[in-house]
């Protein structure tokens, strides 16, 4: 593998020429000619550096150039035909058409890389190619660098000039050998001499390329520019097409390998394209072919739907449409500079971007009408495309009764902007009535930063009242800058300004946006739901894009929200376990279990980013191995911490929503739901301690979940997994009336009762329940009545009722020498001493035909409750009972005869975790999933 790499030294700080001749494959027979060539003239300073103008060197060197070429010209099968007949004449063979192909630097990155970008031009011969090449990767920078040290007179670009010189040669070293290479290094360090030389091997090279044709062109010869105002250039397309013309008349080949990145002008005055230039030659090029495509190589396999650094769920996108293109490189995507897009768009050329490392991947196809590569996705997913932020801006807010009815308020504000140098990326007005208009103006904080410089203080919070300007300093300085005072001032007049600093754009992109209903509520209902809030919105002219403005410490968070909403359909769930005892480390099982079926059938992506016990935790950043939480937890566990576990688990993750499922029974944790829930963290818990603790703070908390888009789901506080909160909900929501609740509302009391038989000892069957996983981690809190005096007090407080649970009289079961037990250890050795006294009420009972249950009642009509044991008679529904079973009765104005009632197993760790679960589900239903 074999090429030439020429450097091209400079004397003069003015004038660079960067060259890479052709590169010959091994066989000798059959070489290829690639080459880079990239020119920048710079002169700062009027042309004269050192004694020379580097304009007037760079015209005699074309035109020596020019000379050696026609020497060398090569004339092709096609050498009469002119370029309007390539184009226009339909019975031309279609490999007459062109298609251009733009390698950027990192194509160009090795000789490696150089010799792949030979076998892609190579590989199909069917049509003619121009090959537009940039410079190969930081040598534009390294340009750039040697020129401004040049035109600020400090000598050590002459060493820079050596170091791009040096990489040429090594590169080209790798590449030629032999006579190609001797000729190449021998080289004298002249830029005119050696630029000669190249371009007699491109010459000579071109004769022997694989039998087709090949060209080197120098786009300065055929891409005329005019400079903008702005630092920029239009193309010249009258007068680039009539040398472009010509130049193939001239040169007829098969392929062409033309450089990126320069231009004259109409004086011939060798200029750029800037930044990003070689895109736009590539795309100036087609629209002057009208070429059949251009595919712009890369090293990515094409756009993303969002930035994948951002979004790990990033997909690629098969197309996009010319506006989709531009609206995504407008807001910062790194897709094609704008500019690109325009001069094919006007003949609708396709532009493919494809990776150069990766031909397996198809690539964008950027074109005029997409094909629906969705046609099997109804959803919304297919309308919107991709999503794109801008960081670092600020929201300025200018706002007051001044401004209605006046001419120049628009105008004033525009031109402070201007005079700061800020560039406006956005614009909002609203008319609040008649003498109120708000215009918000969205600038680049990087560039008002820049002029705070200037201005002092001026970015500080500026408060307003009636017409006095008060500005407080952001940093403790309180001196105010004369100039920032006035500019103010122009702006402020009878209005009010503030300056929201920190904020970013998230800007929602799909041509068929405008004609589709539902877009903009379900982007703003996907980033309500992921709690965020939206400062400012506008949606762009085109119809082809919403744009939001948010706090940027939110962006990152409302992008993934709405990318998954949208255009994975996923919903994506950030879940942090606490208490991985007996339900939370069944619940984890479960999750483990059901998680690839969850994603496939529904399109919901559950990950556990993090464990926390009372003493340790794990923590994850993609979501915790499930087959082996309980190996990591024994290996990688750090020291508990809950507001850290917390921080984590909702803010170190790349999914929007949040999800904390408390599996204590412990007060303190139910304490921080309030504060999670403020922070649009959702909460999922079979705990009961919060909705039985103090009303006042049941209250608040039930408020904060009703007004805000964060979600608390508790159904497995009462009966477990079965559906007892949600039938009650139901039935209030559609407007039943509850007047009485009645049942069997503990597993553990339940089985204890439904085997305490014939001869068999209460303590005996209290350790069996305590076995099977039906009691609270501390079984006297069963026995003792108070968890169902929970329940109780639960289902009260949810029919509408406001009472403590000290309201509730409980009848305990502990007997009365044991309630100062100090452990439940302690409570269970002695248990079997108390026997006697409830065997001898059971046996009481079967006497009378009867048996005992603990039972617990909600008298709505009379605002009471009460928990206590009963007698039943053997045929009554609760004497029916087996296991753990639950049974609740629910009699209210709909169900007055015949009560609702539910029933089955109400606790066990299976049916208890399954219950948290649904709650997860319905979480995640509410989310978005399908449901
Ligand atoms: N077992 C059952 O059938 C049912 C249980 N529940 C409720 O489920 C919850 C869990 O019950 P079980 O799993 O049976 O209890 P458990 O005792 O097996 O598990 C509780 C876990 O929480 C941990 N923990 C305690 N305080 C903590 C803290 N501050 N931070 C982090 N972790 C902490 C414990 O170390 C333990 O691993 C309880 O609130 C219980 O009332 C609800 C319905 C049925
Ligand atoms: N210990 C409880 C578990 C469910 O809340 C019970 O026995 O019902
Ligand atoms: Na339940």
């Amino acid at each position: 593998m074999r090429t030439a790499a020429v450097s091209t030294p400079c004397p003069s700080s003015a004038l660079f020429l960067h060259h890479l001749p052709p590169r010959c494959s091994r066989d000798p027979s059959s070489r290829t000619l690639l080459s880079i060539s990239q020119a920048t003239v710079q002169d700062r300073h009027g042309g004269q550096t050192r004694g020379c103008s580097s304009l007037g060197r760079s015209r005699i060197v074309s035109e020596r150039i020019r000379k050696r070429r026609s020497n060398n010209q090569i004339f092709a099968s096609i050498a009469d035909i002119s370029l309007e007949q390539f184009i226009e004449n339909p019975s031309l063979p279609k490999g007459d058409m062109w298609s251009v192909h733009k390698f950027g630097g990192t194509s160009m990155g090795t000789s490696k890389r150089i010799q792949s970008v030979a076998d892609i031009v190579l590989s199909d011969l069917t049509e003619r190619k121009l090959i537009v090449v940039s410079a190969m990767s930081k040598v534009t920078d390294m340009m750039y660098d040697l020129v401004n040290k040049a035109s600020s007179r400090d000598d050590s670009y002459i060493s820079a000039i050596d170091n791009v010189f040096e990489k040429h040669k090594l590169t080209a070293s790798e590449l030629l050998d032999g006579e190609d290479l001797a000729r190449f290094l021998v080289m004298p360090q002249n830029l005119f001499q050696t630029l000669l030389l190249v371009m007699e091997n491109y010459g000579s090279f071109s004769a022997m390329q694989h039998g087709r044709p090949c060209s080197w062109m120098d786009t300065r010869d055929v891409l005329i520019v005019n400079p903008t105002s702005s630092n920029q250039v239009d193309p010249d397309y009258t007068e680039s097409e009539k040398r472009l013309e010509k130049w193939i008349l001239k040169n007829p080949a098969d392929i062409v390998i033309a450089t990126g990145f320069i231009a004259s002008t109409l004086q011939n005055i060798p200029t750029t394209l800037k930044r990003d230039g070689s895109d736009f030659s590539a795309a100036i090029l087609s629209a002057l072919l009208k070429a059949r495509q251009v595919t712009i190589w890369t090293d990515v396999d094409g756009v993303f739907s969002a930035d994948p650094s951002k979004v790990s769920e990033a997909v690629i996108l098969r197309t996009l449409s010319y506006q989709e293109a531009w609206e995504m490189s407008y807001f910062g995507a790194n897709v094609l500079h704008p500019r690109t897009i325009i001069p094919v768009m006007k003949h609708s050329i396709p532009i493919l971007i494809r990776n150069i490392f990766n031909l397996s991947a198809p690539g964008t196809k950027i074109c005029q009408q997409p094909v629906n590569e969705n046609q099997d996705r109804k959803s919304l997913d297919s309308v919107v495309k991709a999503f794109a932020t801008i960081d670092n801006l600020a929201l300025v807010n200018v706002e007051g009764t001044g401004m209605a009815g006046i001419p120049g308020t628009a105008s004033a504000i525009f031109g402070t902007v201007k005079d700061v140098g800020a560039n406006v990326i956005m614009i909002s007005q609203k008319v609040k009535s008649k003498r109120f208009l708000q215009p918000y103006t969205l600038v680049d904080e990087v560039e008002v930063a820049m002029v705070r410089v200037v201005m002092m203080e001026m970015m500080a919070v500026v408060v307003v009242d009636d017409y006095d300007v008060l500005v407080v300093p952001s940093g403790g300085n309180d001196s105010i800058g004369d100039r920032s005072y006035s500019i103010l001032k122009v702006v402020m007049m009878e209005n009010k300004v503030e300056v929201i600093p920190k904020c970013s754009i998230l800007a929602t992109v799909g041509h068929k946006m405008a004609s589709t209903p539902g877009v903009s509520a379900t982007l703003f209902d996907a980033l309500a739901k992921a709690n965020i809030n939206v400062r400012a919105i506008a949606q762009g002219c085109s119809e082809y894009n919403i744009t939001v403005v948010l706090k940027q410490e939110d962006c990152v968070r409302a992008l993934r929200a709405v990318h998954s909403r949208f255009y994975l359909s996923k919903t994506t769930l950030a879940m942090g376990i606490i208490g991985p005892g007996l339900i939370g480390g069944t619940l984890l099982d479960q999750l483990r279990d059901q998680a690839a079926a969850l994603k496939e059938k529904f399109n919901i992506d559950l990950r556990v980013m993090g464990i926390t016990g009372s003493r340790t935790m794990i923590l994850s950043d993609m979501g915790i191995d499930l087959s082996r939480w309980r190996e990591i937890q024994k290996e990688k566990a750090e020291v508990a911490d809950l507001d850290k576990f917390a921080k984590h688990v909702n803010e170190n993750h790349f999914f929007p929503n949040t999800v904390l499922v408390d599996c204590t029974a412990d007060t303190n944790v139910a304490n921080h739901y309030y504060d999670w829930l403020q922070k649009g963290i959702h909460v999922i818990t079979p705990n009961k301690k919060a909705n039985s603790g103090p009303l006042d703070r049941y209250l608040k908390l039930r408020t904060l979940q009703r007004l805000s888009y964060t979600h608390y789901f508790y159904e497995a506080t009462v009966g477990a997994g079965l559906p007892i909160i949600s039938s009650l909900q139901g039935l209030l929501e559609t407007g039943d009336k509850i007047l009485h609740i009645e049942g069997i509302f503990s597993g553990t009391l339940s089985y204890i009762f439904n085997n305490f038989k014939g001869t068999r000892a209460f303590s005996e069957v209290v350790f069996e329940a305590k076995e099977a996983g039906y009691t609270e981690p501390d079984p006297r809190d069963d026995l003792s009545g108070t968890d169902v005096a929970r329940k109780v007090i639960i289902l009260a407080r949810e029919s509408g009722l406001k009472l403590e649970l000290s309201d509730i009289p409980v009848q305990s079961l502990v007997p009365e020498p044991l309630r100062a037990c100090s452990s439940s250890d302690k409570y269970m050795q002695q248990l079997p001493n108390f026997d006697k006294e409830l065997s001898e009420e059971r046996d009481d009972a079967e006497a009378s035909g009867e048996v005992l249950r603990y039972v617990g009642v909600v008298d709505v009509v009379n605002e009471k409750g009460s928990v206590e044991l009963r007698r039943y008679k053997k045929e009554h529904p609760f004497a029916q009972l087996s296991g753990s079973d639950n049974i609740i009765a629910f009699t209210t104005t709909r169900y007055k005869d015949q009560p609702l009632i539910v029933r089955g197993p109400g606790a066990g760790a299976e049916v208890t975790a399954g219950g948290v679960f649904s709650d997860i589900l319905r979480l995640a239903s509410y989310l978005g999933a399908p449901s």
